[in-house]
């Protein structure tokens, strides 16, 4: 395989419609991929002048601008005792395994390396590299001379998987360094992306890297065989096309490995309580993929059944953020959200994804007139500073664009500005599918 640089992969953000935390405890799941969000990461070669101008013998580069983080290494002197060590080495039939010994052995290493103050962005910088370092030593420890810079849509920390599409556009960008024939297999990519977000977060349930992987929209099921817990994957068609959503974003920072660690407490304290609320998360996600079903059939006239539908998807979205609050994720920033969509009666208002923070979801009433939406939108920007979007579900999971397909002006927008251009992002996403 002649392997060519630069490459970029690219991965969408999600958003979790039903089921998040009590996925983790194998619940149903559901959650689409977001259109305008999405992850990029371009590899290229680093060149002996790039050398020279940072007088360094680095042959091995992170560049996570999003982050203001910029690391650089050599990989034989900084990480040749890890390489080395026999214990970190992943024989080709544990390849989709996660290797504790690995992960240990590289969080020692940044807390003797990266200088760690107590401060939200010192814990991004610690995980983003704990993340790379893992899915670079796991999947192509031989790697030699390479600048990955990583550029995202997706905000850092709010709820809408930005953790999992940095994974797999890791992932699939490693395994062309590798020379891999699974380059292209989703199945992999899913699999080995759930290994970065283990590093994350410890126990993911596996549904923001199979959005980001498949992209679409997907329902995860677990079901247990002979003692054994099996995920089931399944592609859901298409949402409603009645019903339109919101997304909107407190902006106040939260990090899913706190919180799921809190919940894990939580259930650890009250074993039989807890359960039950999240056995009534299940029983509402399956309720509201019902509604989903019905209300498609019965969309093209708006009878009263129809107007009953939705309202019963709307007291399921209601009693889901009831029971995610009762948990202790939510936050009062996102209790602004719910309460002022209540009183407007706009439609039916939930935390997604992890929650303490980040972002709220709104699916919008269609008898709900314009101006109240309208209000409902101007007061949460004007009156709390929050972000308002219209979400466009679905769209292209992991995908690779070749050297060939990559011009001077995306080259040199990913080396020189810290944010990736708009109309950069637009010249990538016309390259997708
Ligand atoms: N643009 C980015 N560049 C580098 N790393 C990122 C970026 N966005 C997210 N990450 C990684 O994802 C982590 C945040 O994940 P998480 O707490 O799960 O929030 P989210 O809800 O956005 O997935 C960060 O600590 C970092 O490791
Ligand atoms: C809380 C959880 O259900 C979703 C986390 O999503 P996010 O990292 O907040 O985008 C965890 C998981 O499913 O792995
Ligand atoms: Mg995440």
């Amino acid at each position: 395989m002649n392997l060519t640089f630069p490459i970029i992969t690219t991965a969408p953000g999600k958003v979790i419609i039903s089921g998040e935390h009590s996925a983790v405890y194998g619940k149903d799941v559901v959650a689409s991929a977001v259109k305008n969000l999405r992850c990029y990461l371009l590899v290229e070669d680093i060149s002996d002048v790039d050398k020279e101008n940072v007088h360094t013998t680095h042959d091995l580069e992170l560049d996570f601008p999003d982050l203001g983080l910029r690391c650089l290494w050599n990989v034989e002197q900084d990480l040749g005792h890890i390489i080395n060590n026999k214990e970190n080495q992943i024989s080709s039939n544990a390849f989709t395994i996660f290797n504790q010994h690995l992960s240990d052995d590289i969080e020692i290493f940044l807390k003797n390396n990266i200088v760690h103050k107590e401060t939200h962005l010192s814990h991004l910088h610690h995980s983003a590299c704990h993340v790379f370092l893992y899915l670079l030593l796991h999947i192509v420890p031989k790697i030699k001379n390479k600048r990955f810079i990583m550029k995202s849509n997706v905000p850092v920390g709010a709820g809408l998987g930005s953790s999992a599409a940095v994974s797999v556009c890791l992932v699939q960008a490693l395994l062309y360094c590798m020379g891999s024939e699974h380059l292209s297999d989703l199945k992999t990519i899913n699999d080995l992306s759930l290994l970065g977000e283990k590093c994350v977060h410890g126990t993911p349930s596996g549904i923001d890297n199979a959005v980001a992987t498949y992209g679409k929209a997907i329902i995860l099921t677990t079901h247990t065989a002979n003692g054994v817990k099996m995920k089931n994957l399944k592609v859901m068609d298409k949402f409603p096309e009645s019903l339109n959503m919101l997304l909107i974003n407190t902006k106040i920072p939260k990090s899913t490995k706190t919180l799921v660690a809190n919940v894990k407490k939580l259930h650890e304290k009250d074993n039989n309580m807890i359960s039950s609320i999240l056995d009534a998360m299940h029983k509402c996600t399956q309720g509201i993929l019902s509604e989903f079903e019905l209300i498609r059939i019965l969309e093209s006239e708006e009878s009263p059944e129809f107007e009953a539908t939705v309202n019963s998807l709307f007291e399921k979205i209601r009693i889901n953020h009831g029971l995610l609050c009762s948990i202790g994720v939510s936050h009062p920033g996102l209790e602004k959200i719910k309460i002022l969509s209540d009183e407007l009666k706009i439609g039916g208002t939930k935390l997604t994804g992890a929650g303490g923070g980040g972002c709220a979801m709104t699916i919008l009433d269609p008898y709900a007139s314009e101006e109240k939406v309208d209000e409902f939108k101007c007061s949460l920007i004007d009156l709390y500073g929050y972000d308002v979007y219209k979400s466009q579900l679905g769209g292209t999971g992991a995908y690779l664009i070749d050297t060939n397909r990559i011009t001077k002006e995306i080259l040199l927008d990913f080396e020189k500005n810290t944010k990736i251009n708009e109309n950069t992002v637009k010249l990538i996403d016309s390259l997708i599918p």
